[in-house]
């Protein structure tokens, strides 16, 4: 017998391996079993590689004495069961990935390098004689990091935990030196099984339904795909966590999916008040000994309840129980490089595959979501009502073209625009006055857009991107000011006369949120002491770099105390913030005017989630909005009739027009050092479609942004009726048209299902 071997390299095949000679003359020789790792050669390297399968000599295409032989097995055991080759099967085929490279995306680094997947992980603990007279007085910075370690108690923790709590590696070293504190290895012991921490709340009928028909599948080991279609603050959280109690009470498994890192550590708390459980959280911050780690937690099924972002749908699990995808409606879920998969979609498959429901939760579901409900793929449960006294927010619309913007004066008498009308000022300072917070929503940070000679229109852009330069400054920190690209963050000092004309009237033209925060403080100000009434709290990428930056921005905006909160998309995603009443935004409504014919989808969707901040409390929320546009037809729709029947709208149309969901979409992207050659390479490939393939077939064209980090790119749709269709034709095209002459030496990429173009 033969292994066949899959290896990280971008071919779409697998390899033939011996067992070396002297293995194989045993009489008893046995094959590393299918989902092993294998150390091969290959060419001239070392390979890890993944047994996929057993195949019988003569089987091979390649004569048995030109055959290698397999260096060493690495485990004893198969480190992917059944269930994950089966998952990377599918995805290859789905997303046309070569087998070798989706198993090099499923499977942590240290892994990968072959490192052995239990870790021994060190803890640290301190001794039980030791007391404070043991400490030199000056040893402040020793007892301060010993007190640190000493509130873990007798047990102590793990030199991760400590490390990523503030201790420092060499006070550690220090202290064991001192014979103070010890380190030890921690033995694995199986989890206890899952205890309620605190009591359900009492569900509302529609809450107890949606329970109840999860629990039913999850009882029938019964695949179903559920789509909790509940308005923002409805409680899809209490749902979640009652499904889960059953589940988890059962000895399962539960993963939840969520959109980004900032939602983890809430998330966390969420769950770890309800249930005592082993919680793992995995998210791409996670090192590579976290990640391993966690991996083998939840292979293990050590991993009671899994917290992650979009890849940990493609971890392994021993005994998983149920899947939970919130927000299932966000971008974030869609990989966009390499394997370009959905974590949405692939959750899906593994429910159906592992016989366990799926639960998809969302205020706003995803056309493709309310698609597969219309034909009974998924079942739809609809959360209308919002417990308790709270009621879902008003919208209002201001018309910006009647009331003219704010204006305010600088302290060298300058005039500026505010971007905010005086009706949105007056009901923001009517909000602050009553003690509540507000939030508004700029969906764009740095100072400004674009940087613009008002004598010739010379703009400043990105000399590597097709893309305007952002204005990074402040009012109050000059010095610190910068033009920088947000696609390839080439950066360059801000001009002080234009380059093409030399005139000295250059203007940050829009607003950015760090413009809009410096604005804010200058109107709310107190008049006589020019300091700040309420804070300011600016909420983007900007600010929330640091890792506990995000954190502490949530306490500040938690203690509830009147603020203004600006903020990009961050603030979108399902934060709990009780004390905001007034959403407001100033220009949220310029995406139903972009060509992409996704825009208005994602547009309302974020739009409704924001004002899914207001009035989640005990007290009714308002949002307002700016717009230049009041007779905007979509706009209307949305504020008059809500999401679900605006969603239905656009749904109506696509159908008319024959796009996804009504077809099914693969984008094929050509990177290339011009334009020229990129569009070539797409022509040929046209060329080479089969006869009488049936797609609609579009472009090539210019992609969206065709020149990026001075590289370029073009693009081809096909649009097929019908799912298989498409892949018929993507089987017998795909591989060959990457050995094209012209191909060759340029970049494809293949997009199944792509959610921009
Ligand atoms: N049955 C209930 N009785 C009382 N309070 C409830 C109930 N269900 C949920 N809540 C509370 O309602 C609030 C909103 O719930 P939750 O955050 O789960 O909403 P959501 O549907 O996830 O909203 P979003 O889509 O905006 O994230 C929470 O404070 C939650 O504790
Ligand atoms: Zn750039």
């Amino acid at each position: 017998m033969l292994l066949q071997v899959a290896l990280p390299v971008p071919l779409y095949r697998v390899f033939d391996y011996r067992l070396p000679t002297a293995i194989e003359a045993l009489s008893d020789a046995v094959l590393p079993a299918v989902g092993c790792r294998v150390e091969v050669p290959f060419g001239r390297q070392t390979l890890i590689g993944i047994v996929v399968a057993h195949i019988a000599k003569t089987s091979s295409n390649v004569p048995v004495n030109k055959l290698k032989s397999i260096n060493r097995c690495l485990d004893a055991t198969p480190i992917l069961d059944a269930h994950m080759l089966k998952l990377a099967h599918w995805l290859a085929g789905y997303y046309h990935y070569p087998l070798g490279d989706v198993l090099a995306v499923i499977l942590p680094s240290l892994v990968r390098q072959g490192k052995p997947l239990d870790l021994l992980i060190t803890h640290w603990r301190i001794l039980p004689h030791v007391t404070d007279d043991d400490f030199h007085p000056n040893a402040k910075k020793q007892k301060q990091q010993f007190d640190m370690l000493k509130l873990h108690g007798e047990r102590g923790a793990s030199e991760d935990v400590l490390l990523l709590e503030g201790m420092e590696r060499a006070f550690l070293k220090t202290l064991e030196d001192k014979g103070l504190i010890e380190r030890y290895i921690e033995p694995k012991q199986a989890p206890a099984p899952v205890k309620l921490a605190k009591l359900p709340l009492d569900m509302n009928a529609e809450q107890q339904q949606a329970v109840n028909a999860i629990i039913a599948a999850h009882e029938a080991h019964h695949y179903t795909g559920f789509l909790l279609n509940g308005i923002t603050g409805s409680g899809k959280t209490e749902v979640y966590l009652q499904a889960m109690q059953q589940v988890l009470e059962a000895g399962k498994q539960v993963l939840i999916l969520v959109p980004e890192i900032g939602l983890t550590p809430q998330t966390r708390a969420r769950f770890a008040s309800r249930f005592a459980a082993h919680i793992v959280l995995l998210h791409s911050g996670m090192n590579n000994t976290h990640r391993l780690q966690g991996w083998q937690d939840c292979r293990t099924g050590h991993a009671q309840i899994v917290i992650g972002t979009r890849s940990a749908v493609l971890y392994p699990f021993k005994d998983l129980g149920l899947i939970i995808v919130d927000e299932a409606h966000d971008g974030s879920y869609k990989q966009q490089d390499t394997l370009r998969y959905h974590a949405a979609d692939v959750a899906l498959y593994r429910g159906l595959q592992q016989h366990i429901p799926v639960v998809l939760g969302t205020a706003t579901p995803s056309l493709e979501h309310l698609k597969l409900v219309a034909d009974g793929k998924l079942v739809e449960r609809r959360l209308l009502t919002r417990p308790g006294n709270a009621k879902p927010a008003t919208m209002q619309l201001i018309d910006a073209r009647l009331q003219s913007t704010h204006q305010q004066t600088t302290d060298d008498g300058a005039r500026y625009d505010t971007g905010l009308t005086d009706a949105m000022i007056g009901a923001i300072r009517q909000t602050l006055e009553a003690g509540d917070q507000v939030l508004i929503f700029l969906n764009r940070r740095g100072y400004a857009p674009v940087l613009l000679c008002q004598a010739c229109g010379w703009q400043a852009d990105c000399p590597r991107c097709d893309a305007h330069l952002t204005v990074h400054y402040s009012r109050q920190n000059r010095q610190n000011a910068y033009l920088k690209c947000h696609h390839c963050d080439w950066q360059a000092y801000i001009p002080t006369v234009c380059p093409d004309c030399g005139s000295p009237n250059l203007d940050a033209k829009g607003m950015g949120t760090t413009r809009l925060s410096e604005n804010l403080h200058a109107i709310f100000a107190n008049p006589q002491t020019s300091k700040q009434i309420y804070p300011i709290i600016q909420i983007d990428r900007d600010t929330t770099r640091r890792k506990d930056s995000w954190e502490r921005i949530y306490q500040r905006i938690n203690q509830g105390a009147p603020a203004i909160l600006v903020g990009t998309q961050m603030v979108a995603k399902g934060h709990h913030f009780p004390n905001v009443t007034l959403v407001c935004m100033p220009n949220a409504d310029r995406g139903f005017l972009s060509a992409d014919f996704r825009s208005p989808e994602h547009t309302a969707q974020l739009m409704i989630q924001v004002a899914g901040r207001a009035g989640r409390g005990d007290k009714a929320g308002r949002v307002l909005i700016q717009t230049l546009q009041p007779d905007n037809e979509l706009l209307l729709k949305l504020v008059k009739d809500g999401y679900l029947s605006f969603a239905h709208e656009l749904l109506q149309e696509r159908k008319m027009m024959g796009l996804p969901p009504y077809s099914h979409a693969a984008l094929i992207r050509c990177e290339g050092k011009t334009l020229a050659a990129t569009v070539q390479a797409l022509k040929d490939a046209i060329a080479n479609l089969p006869q009488g393939h049936n797609l609609a077939v579009l472009g090539p064209i210019d992609a969206p942004m065709s020149k990026k980090n001075s590289r370029y790119h073009s693009q081809l749709l096909l649009l097929a009726k019908d799912r298989r269709q498409l892949h018929q034709v993507l089987n017998q095209w795909w591989q060959p048209i990457l050995a094209l002459p012209s191909t060759k030496y340029l970049k494809l990429t293949l997009d199944i299902d792509p959610i921009g173009w």
